[in-house]
């Protein structure tokens, strides 16, 4: 075994359960109070990885927000006897501040940046929609798991890439697995697309605006993973 893969954050991401990834959207869910019940909606329909995503609060708000999901996640772990991982999105400094994992992508901070900030145990996860932001990510050397997107064009999501579609998802996360890394898809993951994604060889689906959407979380969230699920190659 490699120092690469003997790394703590390496360790976790390869014993996480990255089948249904939730990403939050606080004005899509109502406000930060309904973002912190649908992540225990979501734990409760599946979810194993929740990634706290806001794009206009300001860092003192979206600290409280990352911290009550936090809570939130670590209690409804502890009732449902599920280890569920939280990830802050772009803000590296609250994430080192919580003790939570991190997302970040091409335009955010690079990835040596953030593990200096976060330490050794948490993981990072890095936006790719490209081969070569990939080979990038692969070559940085920091990286824990990739967000491989958009698979399709999404309304969530208006300065995303140009999409991957399947047969270019399958090709990236086969290049991941190849370096090490856990793969994640993500745009335009809903229940109806969900085993397509499967079928991919990625290691889950991250979705937002189906669940964060929805006036019944906890059901679309059993449905997208089940659907995940049942449709994983056979190793
Ligand atoms: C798991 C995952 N994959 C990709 C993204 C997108 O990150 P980024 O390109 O930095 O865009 P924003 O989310 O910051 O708008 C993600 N958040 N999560
Ligand atoms: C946050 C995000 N990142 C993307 C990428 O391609 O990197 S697509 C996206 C939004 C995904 O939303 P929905 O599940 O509603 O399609
Ligand atoms: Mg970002």
């Amino acid at each position: 075994m490699s120092s690469e893969q003997r790394r703590p954050s390496r360790e976790r991401a390869a014993s996480a359960d990255w089948a249904l990834y939730f990403i939050t959207d606080t004005a899509l869910a109502g406000g930060p109070d309904q973002v912190v019940q649908q992540v225990r909606d979501a734990i409760d329909g599946g979810a194993h990885v929740i990634q706290v995503r806001d794009k206009h609060l300001d860092d003192a708000a979206f600290r409280d927000l990352a911290a009550a999901v936090a809570a939130a996640a670590r209690e409804k772990g502890e009732e449902v006897g599920r280890r569920i991982d939280v990830f802050v999105n772009d803000r590296v400094g609250i994430a080192a501040e919580l003790g939570l994992h991190v997302h970040v992508g091409q335009g955010d901070e690079d990835p040596a940046a953030v593990r200096e900030a976060v330490g050794p145990a948490a993981m990072i996860g890095v936006s790719c929609s490209r081969r070569e932001h990939l080979e990038a990510a692969i070559a940085a050397g920091h990286c824990d798991v990739v967000g491989l997107g958009p698979v399709w064009a999404t309304p969530t999501k208006t300065d995303a890439d140009v999409p991957l579609g399947t047969d270019g998802l399958a090709a990236l996360a086969a290049r991941a697995h190849e370096a090490g890394l856990k793969a994640v898809a993500i745009g335009g993951v809903t229940a109806r697309t969900a085993a397509d994604v499967a079928a991919t060889g990625v290691d889950g689906a991250c979705v937002v605006s189906a669940i964060a959407g929805s006036d019944d979380p906890a059901l679309v969230a059993t449905f997208v993973r089940r659907e995940f699920v049942m449709n994983q190659p056979l190793e």
